[in-house]
């Protein structure tokens, strides 16, 4: 992307696991304010790559940096700083199922700032709560008291909690319905545009690809083979690319997106 100034950069990165090698010089660019879909087939390694670059898994080889400063080999104490900054949806939403999503989301603010006093955390908890939809009185209930939509909002409620820059989703409309999907697609691409968030998306979904990913990063191979808009992936001729997004269901999102901005226009 021209002008891109990166929040994310990932160079040479090697991840193996054993005799399996998952990347192998991969190298990536996330920009400030985009979402950055990645897609790629099941095991090609893209929860890896985000669990590499919140510094979850080591990496055999390579460099990545967020907001400019290092990430491998540096210790929680030293990127406590840099992980203040972002917040985290991992797959299937991963609340404490002993905890209230109120209490949830005071999680992350407890364990960086531990000073806040309980009406302060309430406060925060109960703004960061209604901000992802949620009806206010959502804060006191518990995690299986919710439906799968909801929980996904209460997760990103947690992620939300420190006013992150930069927002990692993993799968966050695996499980939705279409509906409960679309709406989670608005709610993530709201939240960029207001908070000027940075997102790293991974999913399947070609749904929220066409809705609301500036750039897709396509996984294969073991590396990036390709980063862009979809009409620049859709020129070129891999075969991963093409049947993923010219197969039927990468047809089927291709024209409900044309009929969804349609109805924008004549609304
Ligand atoms: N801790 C681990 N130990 C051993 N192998 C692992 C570990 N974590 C991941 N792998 C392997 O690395 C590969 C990539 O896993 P990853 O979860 O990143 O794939 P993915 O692209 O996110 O897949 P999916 O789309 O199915 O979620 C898989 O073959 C997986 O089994």
């Amino acid at each position: 992307m021209s002008d891109c100034d990166p929040v994310i950069t990932v160079r040479g990165l090697k991840n193996s696991f054993g005799d399996q090698v998952v990347h192998e010089g991969l190298d990536l660019e996330v920009c400030r304010g985009e979402i950055l879909g990645v897609v790629g087939g099941s095991g090609t390694g893209k929860s890896v790559l985000m669990r590499s670059i919140i510094g979850l898994q080591v990496p055999d080889e390579g460099e990545i940096e967020v907001f400019g400063e290092p990430i491998i080999g540096r210790d929680d104490a030293e990127t406590v700083e840099i992980r203040k900054r972002w917040g985290i949806l991992f797959q299937g939403g991963a609340l404490f199922s002993t905890l209230t999503v109120a209490e949830n989301v005071q999680v992350p603010l407890r364990e960086f700032y531990p000073g806040l006093d309980q009406q302060l955390l309430d406060e925060i908890s109960a703004f960061k709560v209604v901000m992802t939809g949620l009806p206010a009185d959502a804060g006191p209930k518990y995690p299986a008291e919710l439906s799968g939509g909801m929980r996904k909002r209460a997760g990103i409620a947690r992620a939300l909690a420190l006013d992150p820059e930069l927002l990692f989703l993993d799968e966050p409309t695996a499980g939705l319905d279409p509906i409960g999907a679309a709406h989670f697609d608005e709610l993530t691409k709201s939240l960029r545009d207001t908070l000027g968030l940075t997102v790293f998306l991974i999913t399947h979904d070609l749904d929220t690809l066409y809705a609301i990913c500036d750039r897709v990063a396509v996984l294969a191979d073991k590396k990036v083979i390709a980063v862009g808009t979809i009409p620049e992936l859709l020129a070129l001729d891999h075969p991963w690319i093409q049947e993923y997004f010219k197969g039927p269901r990468g047809r089927l999102a291709a024209v409900t997106e044309e009929r969804r901005k349609e109805a924008e226009v004549t609304r």
